[in-house]
């Protein structure tokens, strides 16, 4: 355990899924946008921030591709045991990662598939949740009217649900690392559906911190998502 009282933040970043949505002929996050992988897009936003201590990338054990598609950095470790599903890959990575951080450090779960994130957005999560007990995730208020259509019954069968209160998860998703092991572990215990971190923390009745994000930070998940992001990280680079 640390014995300073100055909170340290730590990046860990799932990129073990396959992206088979996307539909390409290597696992989406290393598609190259303006000349780099979208994984190391995301990874770079980390290592631009000053009070990121280090970066964990969270890797299949028969990844082929980082070697080739992220820079080395002395601030970067990777880590080869991806499991199953992305709460697997977290899980792993969080036990991997456990001689080098302590209980009540801070965590930034962040999607590979999300290289759109930049370093103000990720101070705008630490100051408004680094004094937060429980933690929190960046999210989007949901502007458009919302439809729930009725997946038992004929595709007819829709209707229109108040927008108010909704919100889109996005990431980095920041909860101290023994909380979020502990949530995970009694989530995954109880067989619960979990596809984001604050799934988690919610489902031990603790109450994650909403903070509002921004589109360009959109997750890449399906061919088209490529083009807007696209002419968006160009603007940046
Ligand atoms: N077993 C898994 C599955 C997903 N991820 C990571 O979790 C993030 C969000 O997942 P998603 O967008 O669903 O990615 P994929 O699982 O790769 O996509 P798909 O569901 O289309 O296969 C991605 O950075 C992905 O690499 C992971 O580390 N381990
Ligand atoms: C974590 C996440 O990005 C929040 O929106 C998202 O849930 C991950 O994608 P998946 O398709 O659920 O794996």
């Amino acid at each position: 355990m640390s014995l300073s009282n100055s909170p340290r933040y730590f990046a860990l970043i799932p990129a073990a899924g396959v992206g088979a949505r996307m539909q390409a002929d290597c696992p989406k996050q290393y598609l190259h946008i303006g000349g780099k992988s979208i994984l190391q897009h995301s990874v770079n936003a980390f290592l631009r921030h000053a009070a990121i201590q280090h970066v964990f990338v969270v890797v299949s054990p028969h990844d082929a591709y980082v070697a080739q598609e992220l820079l080395k950095d002395e601030r970067l470790t990777v880590l080869f045991c991806g499991g199953e599903t992305r709460a697997d890959s977290v899980t792993n990575g969080l036990d991997a990662m456990a001689g080098q951080v302590d209980a009540l450090d801070w965590i930034l779960v962040h999607d590979a598939a999300r290289p759109g994130l930049t370093p103000d957005l990720i101070s705008r999560l630490i100051d408004q949740v680094g004094t937060d007990e429980v933690g929190g995730l960046l999210a989007l208020p949901v502007v458009d009217t919302v439809k729930l259509q009725n997946l038992s019954a004929s595709q007819h069968q829709v209707k229109t649900i108040p927008r108010a209160g909704l919100w889109l998860a996005q990431t980095p998703q920041m909860f101290r690392h023994r909380v979020l092991s502990d949530c995970l572990a009694s989530a995954k215990a109880a067989s619960f559906d979990i596809t984001d971190e604050a799934s988690a923390i919610e489902a031990s009745r603790l109450i994650p911190q909403l903070v509002e994000g921004h589109w360009c930070n959109t997750k890449i998940t399906r061919p088209d998502d490529l083009v807007l992001i696209d002419s968006y990280l160009a603007k940046l680079i």
